[in-house]
Order: C-alpha cells, then structure tokens, then sequence
C-alpha cells in the first residue's frame, strides 16, 4: 500500500464541517524580523500535511499560532473554524513537540497514567501505548527511553484526548534513521483512521513519504503548495547525463530550455526544461555516450524553490538560513 492509500481517508476524513486549520493572510514580526509573511492555508479535515523549509522558513512560528501559543501580527487563523484556544481547550488538537514535558524517573506506563488522570475523557492508556507502538516498553523508565521511544511516548500522550488535528514539530529531530522509521510507522497507522496531521519537517525524504501534501516554505511565504508529484512537475526540467570528454559548457549552455551544465571530468550533466534538444545536440553534434535522461527529484526541486543549496536527503540537516 502506497504511503498515500495508508494515509488518506478514514471515517473522520468525510467530515464536511469546516477546515481542520486555515491560515488567512497571516504575518508574524518578532521586532525587525519579519518571520511570517502573508501565508494563507487551509487544511481540510482528514488530511496529511508536512510543512516543509529549510531551517529559519517560519515553520515553527507558524505551528505556534496554530496552537494559541502565539498570536498572529496580522490575519487571521482557526482551528475547525474556532479560535486556537478553543479547539484545544475542547481537546480537538493535540501537538508533539520536539523536546521537553517528560519525566525522567517515572515510567512510560506511569507517565501516561498520569497524564490521562488530568483529562476528564481519556482514551484508555493500554489503547495509547499500543497505538505508539511502545506496549512493550510500558516498565521502562523514561530516562532509559531512547529519543526515538520518548518522541512516541509524547506521540501516546497526544492521543489521550483522541484529538482530530495531531500538529508535529519537527518531530524526528536528531533520531536515527531506525527510530525515525518506527516513529513514523506508528504516526502512519494512526492517520489511517482518518486524524489529520500536520508536521514541520526539513527532512525532504519524510515529507515525500509520509504527506499526501507538501507545503513549501521559504522566508516566511509559501512557495510550494501540492503532492510531492505536483512538486517536482513545479522544478519540471530533466537532467541529461552523458559522457563527452572536452565538453564546451558554453555551446550546452546556448542549447534552448538549459538551465544549468555541471562538468566533472568526462560527465557532463545538463539541466534543461528540454531533455530532446540536449540529447539531440549530444548525439547529433559530439561523441558523447552513454546519453541517459533522468526526471529531477524532489530534492532538485526543493533547492530550485527555495533556493538552499544545501538541500537534505533524510539523515543530514539543511544548514541554517537566516529570513532577510
Ligand atoms: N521569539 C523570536 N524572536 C525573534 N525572532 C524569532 C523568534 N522566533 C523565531 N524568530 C525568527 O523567525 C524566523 C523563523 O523562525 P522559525 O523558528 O519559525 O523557523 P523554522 O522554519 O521553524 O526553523 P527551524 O527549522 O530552524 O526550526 C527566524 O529568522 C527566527 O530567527
């Protein structure tokens, strides 16, 4: 089953009330920086969501004011059509933060226990830690959890209330790709019911797998909003790779629709919104071999749209970028 089919649909999916979450025309200042800058969004119930950026987009400013722990400087949001505060205060959203909330010498089995004492409806704690996958685990103390077992404990906790939105900040930071994998496994299940999620992420390779949608951010402005298909078709161009020893960069780079030559050694690449022109100029025109086309990834497109170089596949960080 593809990640979408596991993802999409389910019974809470049919609602027909109003958006999980929408964003209208939302700006956030901190003083002189400008971190949010006019996004508009709506999520409809059901679906799953990754907002996708490199570090500094807004991500993290966005989800706050989708949680009520900020206020918009301008716009305006709701959360199943009601103010922030008050979806959550009537137990309709749940979020997992990155760090912080646990115990260390209390159990998981305690910790969860404890927690579900302060909700006046909770789902039943065995209920929880199965769903996160961490039954097994129940005796162990939180401080011998490893991260990947603490984030899907905070996953557990979250599903206390049974919420309809799970909001996810960057949820598998610093967790090996093992823990990341089984955290998202057991996130996956969940949605299969039919909860909407919406995670910040800059992992490009768990916005790919694990969102029906890809909402790209860049300094504050949405730059990218579809699957991850429709993403690519955005950076739509193809790479021809050939071998041709003594490639002249300036006549590839005078073939009409070439965006970009890269030569090292005797490989030439050429990115080119037309494939048939280069190749055809290739074999035409020089003894190149070895002629292969291929469709740029996500990842080419991340970087083309917000214009990071250093674009990440999965286990390595997006280095920093400061919103200007
Ligand atoms: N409380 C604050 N005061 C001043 N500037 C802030 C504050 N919070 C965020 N910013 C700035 O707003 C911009 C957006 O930050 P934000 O944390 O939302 O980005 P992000 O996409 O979540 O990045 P990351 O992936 O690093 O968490 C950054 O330039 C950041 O330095």
């Amino acid at each position: 089953m593809s990640a979408e089919s596991a993802l999409a649909g389910g019974p809470r999916s049919k609602d027909t009330g109003p958006p999980a979450v929408r964003l209208s025309g939302v700006h956030k200042h901190f003083g002189q920086v400008h971190a949010v800058r006019g996004i508009d969004l709506e999520v409809p119930s059901g679906q799953i969501v990754a907002v996708l950026g490199p570090n500094g987009a807004g991500k993290t400013t966005t989800i706050d004011m989708i949680l009520g722990l900020s206020q918009p400087s301008q716009g305006e949001i709701s959360v199943y059509g009601m103010e922030p505060q008050q979806a959550i205060a009537k137990g309709l959203v749940s979020a997992v933060m990155q760090t912080g909330g646990l115990l260390k010498d209390l159990t998981v089995a305690e910790t969860a226990r404890y927690m579900a004492s302060l909700f006046t409806h909770s789902r039943p704690v065995a209920e929880v830690l199965e769903r996160a996958g961490i039954e097994g685990i129940g005796d162990r103390k939180v401080g011998k959890c490893s991260g990947g077992e603490q984030q899907r404990l905070r996953f557990a906790l979250a599903l206390l209330s049974d919420p309809e939105l799970l909001i996810l900040d960057e949820p598998t930071t610093g967790m090996d790709v093992e823990g990341r994998r089984d955290f998202w496994a057991a996130i996956r299940q969940d949605a299969a019911q039919g909860r909407t999620v919406l995670f910040a992420t800059h992992y490009l390779e768990e916005a790919d797998a694990y969102a029906e949608r890809i909402v790209l951010v860049r300094h504050g402005e949405v730059v990218a909003d579809g699957t991850a298909a429709q993403i690519k078709a955005l950076a739509s161009g193809r790479i021809v790779r050939a071998t041709l020893p003594a490639a002249d960069a300036d006549k590839l780079r005078a073939i009409p629709g070439v965006e970009r030559v890269e030569i090292n050694a005797n490989t030439v690449l050429v990115h080119s919104s037309d494939s048939d022109a280069v190749a055809r100029y290739l074999l035409n025109n020089t003894p190149a071999r070895d002629v292969e086309i291929t469709a740029q990834g996500l990842e080419e497109a991340f970087i083309a749209l917000t214009g990071d170089a250093g674009a990440d596949r999965g286990d390595r960080e997006v280095q920093p970028k400061v919103a200007s």
